[in-house]
C-alpha cells in the first residue's frame, strides 16, 4: 500500500510532474479541484443524512428533458457556491439549462453533474458528482470552453457517496483514487498540574481526502457487463449480439461465464469497473429520446472516459473513441461503452461488422441440436 497522502499535498506534487501547461494554469487546476473536493464534502453529508436533511427525492421540476430532484438542485447551488472563490469563469451544469458565468478573470471551465444517479435518492445506493475541467481560450467568451473535445481536458474526476466516499481523479497522467477520511484527530492530552484531573478535549473531526493507493488500471479482460436489460428490445442488432454472446456464458462463443450488474448510478458502476474490471454499455436505442443515447457528453461521458484511458480502459460511444467528439452543445447526449479495453473493442467490431446470426443460431451453439 502507498504511503497515505492527503489530496492538498498530493495534487501539487503530481499537476507539477503532469501538466506541461504554464504554472499558474495549473495552480488554477489545482484550486479547483479542492473546491470541487470541499463541495463534495458538503454533498455527502447532505446524502448521508437521507431524510432527515428534508424531502430530497421530492420531484422539483425538469431540466433538458431530465427530471429535477431536490437534491439535485441542492448539490448545483453547493458547487456554484464553492466554486464561486475559485479561478472559473464558467460552469456547465446539468442543472441549468445555460453556462453559469462566474469570475470573468477566471482561466478555467467546470462542466458538472452535480448529482448522477438521482433516481435512486431515496433508495440508499450510492450517487455522485462528475466533473471536468478545461482551458478558457476566449475570455470574451468563456462558454465556448466548454464545447472543447475531452481529450483538451486538464482534469477530470467524480466523487462517489457510498459506503466510502471517495474522490476519483486524473490530471491527464494516471487515474488516483482518494478515500474521505473522518476519522478523529485525538487530542494532545495535557496533564494539569495543581488542581488534580481535568476530563481531556473531545478529538476533533477531521474530514480530508487520502490517497490510500497508487494509480489505479482497469483489468484488460474481463468476465463482468453492465447494461440495463430492460431496453434489450430497442437496442440494434450489434448490441443484442454482444450481449447475448455474454449470456451464452460457456455455451457460447465467448466460452465463459458472465455476470451482470446495473447499479444504475454511473458513478457506482464506474467505480466498480476501476476496482475489479467490466464494461458498461449505455448504447443509443429506439425509444422517442434515446437514440442518441442517454447520458450527457460533456459533463458525464467525457470526464468519465478520460478517467478510464488514463486507468489503461477504453470509451468510445460504440464506434468513435469518446475523447474525440467535438461537442455541439452543452447537453448534448451520447451512447457510451467504456471499461475493459478488450471488451470495449470488441463492441465496437461488433458495430463495424456484425456478426452473422446464423452463428449465433442454436445449432451451432456448444450445446446446439448437433452436439450432444
Ligand atoms: O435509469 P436508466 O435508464 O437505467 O439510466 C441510468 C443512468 O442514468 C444516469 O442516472 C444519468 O445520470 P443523472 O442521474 O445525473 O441524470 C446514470 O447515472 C445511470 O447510469
Ligand atoms: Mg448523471
Ligand atoms: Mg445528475
Amino acid at each position: 500500500m502507498a504511503d497515505a497522502t492527503t489530496l492538498a499535498r498530493h495534487l501539487v506534487a503530481w499537476s507539477n510532474a503532469a501538466h506541461n501547461g504554464a504554472a499558474h494554469r495549473r495552480a488554477d487546476v489545482v484550486r479547483t479541484i479542492l473546491a470541487l473536493a470541499d463541495a463534495g464534502l458538503a454533498i455527502a453529508d447532505l446524502v448521508a443524512m437521507g431524510p432527515l436533511a428534508g424531502e430530497m427525492a421530492a420531484v422539483r421540476g425538469e431540466s433538458n428533458g431530465d427530471t429535477q430532484k431536490e437534491l439535485d438542485l441542492r448539490a448545483h447551488d453547493i458547487v456554484i457556491d464553492r466554486l464561486a472563490g475559485a479561478p472559473v469563469a464558467v460552469v456547465g451544469s446539468e442543472e441549468a439549462d445555460a453556462p453559469v458565468l462566474l469570475d470573468p478573470a477566471g482561466t478555467l471551465a467546470v462542466a458538472i453533474d452535480p448529482l448522477d444517479g438521482s433516481s435512486n435518492i431515496e433508495t440508499n445506493v450510492s450517487v455522485g458528482t462528475i466533473f471536468s475541467i478545461l482551458g478558457v481560450e476566449d475570455a470574451d467568451d468563456p462558454a465556448a470552453a466548454l464545447l472543447q473535445p475531452g481529450h483538451r481536458q486538464l482534469a477530470a474526476g467524480f466523487l462517489v457517496y457510498g459506503p466510502q466516499t471517495a474522490l476519483v481523479l486524473t490530471l491527464g497522467s494516471g487515474t488516483e483514487i482518494f478515500f474521505l477520511d473522518k476519522r478523529p484527530v485525538a487530542p494532545v492530552v495535557s496533564v494539569q498540574a495543581g488542581n488534580g484531573w481535568a476530563a481531556p478535549p473531545p478529538p476533533t473531526p477531521k474530514a480530508e481526502f487520502v490517497r490510500m493507493t497508487g494509480p489505479v488500471a482497469v483489468a484488460a479482460e474481463t468476465k463482468e457487463f453492465a447494461i440495463n436489460a430492460s431496453n434489450q428490445r430497442h437496442w440494434a442488432p450489434s448490441i443484442r449480439t454482444y450481449v447475448d454472446d455474454c449470456l451464452a456464458g460457456s455455451d457460447g462463443p465467448r466460452a465463459k461465464n458472465y455476470n451482470m450488474r446495473w447499479i444504475a448510478s454511473l458513478v457506482a458502476d464506474a467505480f466498480r469497473i476501476l476496482r475489479r474490471g467490466g464494461v458498461y454499455l449505455y448504447p443509443t436505442d429506439e425509444r422517442p429520446g434515446y437514440r442518441s443515447g442517454r447520458l450527457r457528453l460533456v459533463y458525464e461521458a467525457n470526464p468519465i472516459a478520460l478517467i478510464i484511458e488514463q486507468a489503461g480502459g477504453a470509451a468510445t460511444d460504440g464506434q468513435t473513441r469518446i475523447l474525440d467528439l467535438t461537442p455541439g452543445h452543452l447537453h448534448e447526449r451520447t451512447a457510451l461503452v467504456f471499461g475493459s479495453r478488450a471488451e470495449v473493442e470488441r463492441v465496437a467490431n461488433h458495430h463495424a461488422a456484425p456478426p452473422l446470426l446464423a452463428d449465433r443460431a442454436p445449432l451451432f451453439g456448444q450445446r446446439g441440436l448437433l452436439r450432444a
